[in-house]
């Protein structure tokens, strides 16, 4: 099988090596494309790679009928419609520390040429102004440089601004007192920040809660003379309200590599003296492109292999150490909640998955995505998987809980799923038997004892002589050859229960003709 992937912005070709060279993969570059052509065109492939200019919108993906991976080349995915991506089960990587220390070095440059008005002195020499005066800058030896994101980009430009000689105080969400006094920097809140910096430079990703996290009010707080630098995202600054406090003169000068808006001609702020800017060139180096498009396109080939991808950005990831562990369950848990909806007659409204023995000492968010996976299967069939199984079941109502208890019933793991709808409760229980593989050992309240593969058929039926005799027989007439067979009653001549392995798919009239024969309740036929 090939796998098809549109490379829609320009992504370094040293760094694509890794796809050219791997049979399975066929790709295409096809930068600059305008939206409604690659509406057109994203159909056919399924995998599509990014930086920041594509706009990979919930209308683009509604039209990715076949797609199944989006690699960000880079850091920022907020140009990616994550919901949407999620929600059509379509797993986003990107690649989140080969730009970092070009984005740092970047910022770093901006800072130093703020500082000393360097641009703006090339820019003037070269229309011959020899303009000593107009020129003259600003230290930045014992000067603070206010940090707001302290995530791997603020990390270095903190650790390259201790270098300059710079007093540094951050603030970050995860950034406590004992953790800044370790890096040798001084906590403070985001007022704090404000109030004290000389030098203000951003490194949170832009959302809801960083949009104009620079504003009129922040500007307000500010030293008289402060100088701003944003190479994280446009938006976080508020650049109507930085462009009035650079006319007030409260604030001196302004780096900008990212905009609210990109790409642009004009912009306000650059007709302002004050202000340098880039365009958008923070992650712009040989070295940074050749790492972000290896990291996204190796994701993209393990992804496509069955292997876990390593920078997942709308599913959790897995460590490896607990990969190792839990993998072996992966099948089982989906086969249980397959089994398991095969049996449920009504609207499910609550999934109780309840982890005994070992496996009550293991991280099992992915068996429980997995579980949910196959209980949703039968009505979502190839449009479920790993990543969007629990956003589809939250959809539609239904509460999962997950539970834990070192009690395994003899058994060294048992994983039990159970549901329950305003009817009934069902519940089947499987275990890994130590060197013979997966058992489903309990269907509600019967013991049995199945590989849970292949072609499964439960019948609930009245314990009396001679039902199984009249199953066999009509199973016969009809060339079904049964492989194995188990029995369980909850009392003499009381409800039953038999769960046949047979050689091949129970079709509906054989199904109907058992459900018509003498103490036969109720006939299902799951093909796990
Ligand atoms: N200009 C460029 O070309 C370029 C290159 C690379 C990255 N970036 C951008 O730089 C930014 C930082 O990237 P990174 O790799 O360091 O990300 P990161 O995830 O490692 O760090 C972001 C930090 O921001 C913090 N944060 C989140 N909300 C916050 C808030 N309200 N206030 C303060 N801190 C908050 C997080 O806790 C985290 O520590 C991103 O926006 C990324 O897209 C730009
Ligand atoms: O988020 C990022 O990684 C940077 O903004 C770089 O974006 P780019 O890939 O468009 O240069």
């Amino acid at each position: 099988m090939t796998f098809k992937i549109l490379i829609a912005d320009p992504i370094s070709e040293e760094g694509l090596h890794v796809l050219r060279t791997t049979p399975t993969i066929h790709f295409e570059v096809a930068t600059d494309l305008t939206p409604d052509v690659l509406g057109e065109q994203i159909v056919d492939f399924d995998a599509l790679l990014v930086r920041s200019q594509t706009q990979v919108t919930r209308e683009l993906i509604s039209k990715a009928a076949n797609l199944k991976i989006i690699g960000r080349a880079g850091v920022g995915v907020d140009n990616i419609d994550l919901d949407a991506a999620t929600e059509h089960g379509i797993i986003v990587v990107n690649a989140p520390n080969g730009n970092t220390n070009s984005a740092a070095e970047h910022t770093m440059a901006m800072i130093m040429a703020l500082s000393r008005k360097i641009p703006q002195a090339y820019y003037a020499l070269k229309n011959h102004q020899w303009d000593r005066k107009k020129y003259v800058g600003v230290e930045l030896k014992n000067k603070t440089l206010g940090v707001i994101g302290l995530g791997r980009i603020g990390t270095e430009v903190a650790s390259r601004a201790k270098g300059q000689r710079m007093n540094i105080m951050a603030y970050d969400p995860f950034l406590t007192e004992e953790k800044a006094d370790k890096m040798g920097i001084r906590y403070g809140s985001v007022q704090d920040v404000l109030k004290e910096a000389d030098f203000i430079t951003v490194h949170t990703p832009l959302l809801k809660e960083t949009k104009h996290l620079i504003n009129a009010e922040a500007f307000e707080l500010m030293k008289p003379g402060v100088q701003i630098i944003n190479c994280a995202r446009g938006g976080i600054i508020d650049e109507e309200a930085l462009y009035e406090a650079i006319v007030s003169k409260k604030v001196a000068g302004a780096a900008m590599d990212v905009f609210e808006e990109e790409p642009f001609l004009d912009h306000k702020l650059l007709t302002l003296p004050e202000v340098i800017a880039t365009p958008h060139l923070g992650g712009s180096t040989i070295e940074a492109q050749e790492s972000v498009a290896v990291d996204v396109s190796e994701d993209v080939i393990r992804f496509f292999s069955g292997d876990l991808v390593r920078n997942p950005v709308n599913f959790p990831s897995v460590p490896t150490d607990i990969m190792n562990k839990i993998e072996p369950y992966f099948h089982l848990a989906e086969n249980l909640g397959t089994f398991l909806i095969h049996l449920t007659q009504d609207v499910i409204e609550e999934v109780n998955i309840y982890y005994s023995g070992d496996l009550s000492e293991m991280e099992v968010a992915p068996l429980t995505r997995n579980t949910v996976k196959g209980l949703l299967k039968r009505y979502h069939g190839d449009h479920v998987n790993d990543v969007n199984a629990l956003y589809l079941a939250n959809k539609k109502g239904i509460t999962i809980h997950e539970h834990k208890t070192s009690k395994s019933r003899g058994f060294t793991n048992l994983l039990t799923v159970e549901v329950k709808t305003k009817t009934e409760n069902r519940r089947v229980s499987g275990t890994l038997l130590n060197g013979l593989g997966p058992r489903i050992v309990k269907v509600d309240q019967y013991s049995v004892d199945v590989i849970p593969d292949g072609h499964i058929v439960v019948i609930h039926h009245q314990d009396q002589p001679g039902v199984i005799g009249r199953m066999g027989n009509l199973l016969a007439q009809h060339d079904i050859n049964i492989a194995t067979m188990q029995v369980d009653r909850a009392d003499i001549g009381g409800e039953a229960i038999m769960l046949l392995k047979i050689d091949k798919h129970l079709d509906e009239d054989a199904m109907n003709e058992l459900e018509k024969l003498d103490d036969i309740y109720h006939v299902t036929a799951i093909d796990l």
